[in-house]
């Protein structure tokens, strides 16, 4: 039976060996829940990106470029990291470069893992059952912020094991901390987030409305994967090949 463990930063991957892994990336607040919004809108392929300034060269390739730094739209970009701003035709048909404080940086720093998977509760159905059709060992990187642990992404983690309780074994502490977390929580996640550091920080932007979308679960049938340097709805290319 194959294991599922949980990274709770980006700067702890060092301590994981990828190869032969599957990894989850998730920040649902807010940037893997705007990548899934983004798929479900009808972009094209998403090149996650670390520096601002990478991402401003995409422009030059026809691309929409999209940057957030600590909640914000940075200045000069098409985007922010808002998953309402990708609605309304906003990105049908187009490639996206993206940079987030800590969203993009978990799935780069998780390129040695065998695939990269991005989560979010509005695709969580979708996630869990490529993991079981994959049938290898998982672990869960969340993005955390700046290199620190943080609760919406441990809940996902948690939501997700709780997903995948008969297919996989649990193993790690992680997981279980993740999966008793979410139990905790999950009748209200609202609510039970609501003295987190995310949304203490971010109180002033007022994007109640981006966090509580964020938190709703299976909203959308999309599967973002990692293909070379890019991600690909793989819902989509299945769908083509069909
Ligand atoms: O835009 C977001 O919601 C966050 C902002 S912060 O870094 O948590 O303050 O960025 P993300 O990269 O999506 O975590
Ligand atoms: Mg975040």
């Amino acid at each position: 039976m194959p294991s599922i463990d949980v990274c709770f930063s980006p700067e702890l991957l060092h301590l994981y060996d990828l190869k032969g892994k599957a990894v989850v990336a998730v920040d649902v607040l807010r940037a893997t829940s705007t990548m899934v919004t983004a798929f479900a809108e009808g972009a094209s392929h998403i090149f996650p990106v670390m520096e601002l300034e990478e991402c401003r060269g995409f422009a030059g390739r026809g691309c929409l470029t999209a940057a957030e730094r600590n909640g914000i739209k940075a200045e000069g970009f098409d985007l922010g990291n808002s998953p309402f701003a990708y609605m309304n035709g906003n990105v049908a048909g187009r490639d996206i470069a993206i940079t987030t404080t800590n969203g993009t940086r978990a799935i780069r720093l998780s390129e040695a893992a065998e695939e990269i998977v991005v989560g979010a509760f509005l695709n969580l159905q979708a996630v869990a059952n490529h993991l079981r059709e994959l049938n290898l060992d998982v672990l869960v990187v969340c993005a955390g912020w700046k290199g620190q642990f943080n609760l919406e992404d441990t809940l996902f983690a948690g939501a997700l094991v709780e997903r995948l309780n008969d297919a996989f074994g649990y193993e790690h502490d992680s997981a279980l901390a993740a999966l008793y977390l979410y139990q905790t929580a999950k009748q209200d996640l609202v609510e039970f987030l609501r003295q987190s550091s995310h949304v203490r920080r971010l109180e002033h932007l007022e994007i109640h409305k981006d966090i509580e979308f964020c938190l709703r679960h299976d909203v959308y049938d999309v599967l973002p994967v990692w293909r070379h340097d890019r991600l690909v709805d793989l819902m989509r290319v299945r769908e083509l090949e069909s």
